[in-house]
């Protein structure tokens, strides 16, 4: 309906335009006409004039008529083709009337004169101006006057529509979380209220609290303080400098907060790591990992709340206990759900299930291990259908079992192997997938259609291809083909400035974006069809995302020794004719141990422990 009212708007401007046109054309020929009537009724008039009366009459006739001559030359000069105004007679002179009586008479008697005349008054200009104009706000004006109107609308609706995908992401969040709805609302309320409310919220909870002990302890000094000999406090000092780290702090919203909560660190009584739990966990649930380890770095109190597994943490084990609960929220919105909600991810689960045993656990792991590995599994195993699924797989393992260290040690492990860990096996014509560029992407329904061959997407496939992929030079189209094809988004590996700035201003007032995403996540939006916003325009390195250099060094050194224990144990044991490519390495981090796998002669993914 709009379309239609739109198309009979503009056809009705134009037929108004043209009738317009028309009416001017003929109101021009029309007047030509009179002028030429007037002629004759001055002719008649002067004929039917009374002759007794023609003395009296004379001369105020005279003067009217003269007016009235005086008129029609003065417009007619101004239409027509100009005439010297030395060629009319004066017009104060005795014999006025009959001279311009003749001088009129004069030129419309000649025909040639009259002609130009009429063609004078039609090509003047007139008609065509009133045409053109209305043509002119048709085609331009008007096109640019709506275009303005609609930019106008387009930007409140995009403005309201990136609220609710703000709105919306504070929802799916907590939602994630297991919060329950009646939370939610007071969050959005704040948001929508203050469009902060990372720092309304939790940080409204966490100087309420400070401010409450700042008036208990009245004037008492710190414990850990001593009066100097004037009874003053000695000032509290910085436990590092903060200058440099505070700048490479990923958006606004985490420099403030962090900027805040280091002045508290800094401030002698105000240690941060008194915060109630939950203010600590909402607090850091809304920072991005990167920004919470620079936190960490910052003074001693920070890293007693961020690190679950340093030798530091000697206060009470409620301390720990927050800092493996932090990083279990960040688990939970930043991973969690490709291991409970994604198909592949949950087979790859239920694989490292195979190798658990509870009675080895207890026995090896300390108290600590037992815990993140009870928070790692009621984080991914949310309902009593997936502990059934796990039974049948549950069979003892006979590796030594380690687990990792601290929650921490487990989130930045898992963000580093979770591509190799979930699709390790799927490199079947029915289940195809591969990391590019820190995404996955499923090509089961491509694999077959490949043009640079099956068989060399099946080799490559079940792993991070990035690579293989960039090292054939794919084309911009190949590229856009993966970009439809990709099931696993990484925020990390996004290059967000390919975005418009108004959405990357918009998108870095609410809290960061982090961990992995679905391709239809309200967050990406269209942006994830922009080109190079996900994948590169052309080849490039693989896209990093940041994590823990120790980590990251570790499995790396750890892989390739893995890749040649394989090797050699295939060789002994197998022979290479009996697989279907080479044998590949994954970490497994719920297991905290390397496993290989490859595929059989009959094209059937082979799992095994790493063996000796
Ligand atoms: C998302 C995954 C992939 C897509 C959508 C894709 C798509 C394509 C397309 C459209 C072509 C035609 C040439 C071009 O347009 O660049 C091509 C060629 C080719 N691809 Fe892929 N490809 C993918 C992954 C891979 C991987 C992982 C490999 C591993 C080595 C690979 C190897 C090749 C080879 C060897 C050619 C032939 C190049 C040539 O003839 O010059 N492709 N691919």
């Amino acid at each position: 309906m709009i379309v239609i009212g739109y198309e009979m708007e503009d056809i009705l401007r134009v037929v108004v335009g043209i009738v317009l046109g028309l009416l001017t054309i003929f109101r021009r020929e029309m007047s030509c006409n009179r002028e030429f009537h007037d002629e004759e009724t001055v002719d008649d008039n002067n004929n039917d004039r009374n002759p007794s009366n023609a003395e009296e009459d004379s001369i105020p006739l005279e003067c009217s008529k003269l007016e009235t001559t005086h008129d029609e030359l003065s417009k007619r000069k101004s239409i027509r083709r100009r005439k010297s105004s030395s060629s009319l007679p004066s017009l104060t002179s005795p014999r006025t009337s009959s001279v311009v009586e003749e001088v009129v008479k004069d030129q419309y008697d000649d025909p040639t004169e009259e002609l130009l005349e009429s063609a004078g008054l039609f090509l003047s200009g007139g008609p065509f101006l009133a045409v053109f104009i209305a043509v002119f706000d048709h085609l331009v004006a008007h096109k640019y006057v709506y275009a303005l109107v609609i930019f106008e609308s387009m930007r409140s609706l995009i403005a309201s529509f990136r609220k609710e995908v703000s709105d919306d992401k504070v929802l799916v969040e907590h939602v994630q979380d297991g919060a329950d709805e009646s939370k939610m609302h007071p969050i959005k309320e704040v948001d929508e209220k203050e469009n902060q409310y990372v720092y309304n919220v939790a940080w409204n909870a966490a100087t309420e609290y400070f401010s409450s002990i700042s008036a208990k302890l009245g004037d008492t000094p710190p414990s850990n303080q001593t009066t100097d000999s004037n009874n003053t406090y000695p000032s509290p000092t910085r436990s590092k400098s903060t200058g440099n780290l505070l700048q490479n702090l990923s958006d606004e919203n985490s420099r403030t907060l962090l900027m805040e909560m280091i002045a508290m660190a800094n401030r002698g009584s105000m240690d941060v790591t008194l915060l109630p739990c939950d203010a600590q966990i909402l607090i850091c649930s809304y920072l991005p990992p990167n920004d919470l380890l620079s936190f960490a770095c910052t003074s001693k109190s920070g890293r007693k709340m961020l690190d679950d597994g340093c030798e530091i943490v000697d206060g009470p084990s409620t301390c720990r206990d927050t800092a493996l609960l932090i990083w279990k929220a960040l688990f939970r919105r930043d991973f969690a759900w490709i291991l409970s909600d994604w198909n592949i991810g949950r087979e790859a689960l239920l694989r490292s299930m195979a190798c658990y045993d509870n009675e080895t656990i207890q026995e090896h792991g300390s108290l600590h291990h037992r815990k993140v590995i009870g928070h790692m599994m009621s984080i991914v195993m949310h309902t009593a259908e997936m502990w059934d699924e796990v039974e049948p797989f549950n069979t003892p393992f006979t590796g030594i079992i380690s687990t990792p260290a601290s929650m921490k040690e487990f989130y930045f492990l898992f963000s580093e192997v979770w591509i190799n860990y979930t699709i390790a096996g799927c490199n079947t014509t029915e289940k195809c997938l591969i990391g590019l560029h820190g995404h996955v992407v499923d090509i089961s329904n491509f694999v077959e259609d490949h043009p640079g061959s099956t068989e060399t997407l099946l080799l490559q496939a079940g792993r991070d291809a990035t690579v293989f992929f960039e090292s054939m030079g794919h084309s911009r189209s190949a590229r856009k083909l993966a970009l439809g094809m990709t099931v696993v988004v990484n925020a990390q590996s996004i290059h967000w400035q390919y975005t418009d700035a108004l959405y990357k201003e918009r998108y870095t007032q609410s809290s960061p974006t982090c961990g992995l995403l679905r391709p239809s996540s309200k967050l990406l939006g269209a942006n994830k069809n922009i080109p190079g916003f996900l994948i590169p325009l052309k080849r490039s390195r693989p896209r990093v995302q940041g994590g823990l250099h120790a980590i990251r060094s570790r499995l790396k050194a750890e892989q390739e020794a893995e890749l040649q224990k394989a090797q050699r144990w295939i060789d002994v044991h197998l022979g290479s004719e009996s697989l279907y490519g080479g044998i590949q390495v994954y970490y497994d981090p719920f297991c905290s141990c390397w496993r290989w796998w490859y595929m059989n002669l009959d094209f059937n993914p082979v799992f095994s422990e790493s063996m000796d």
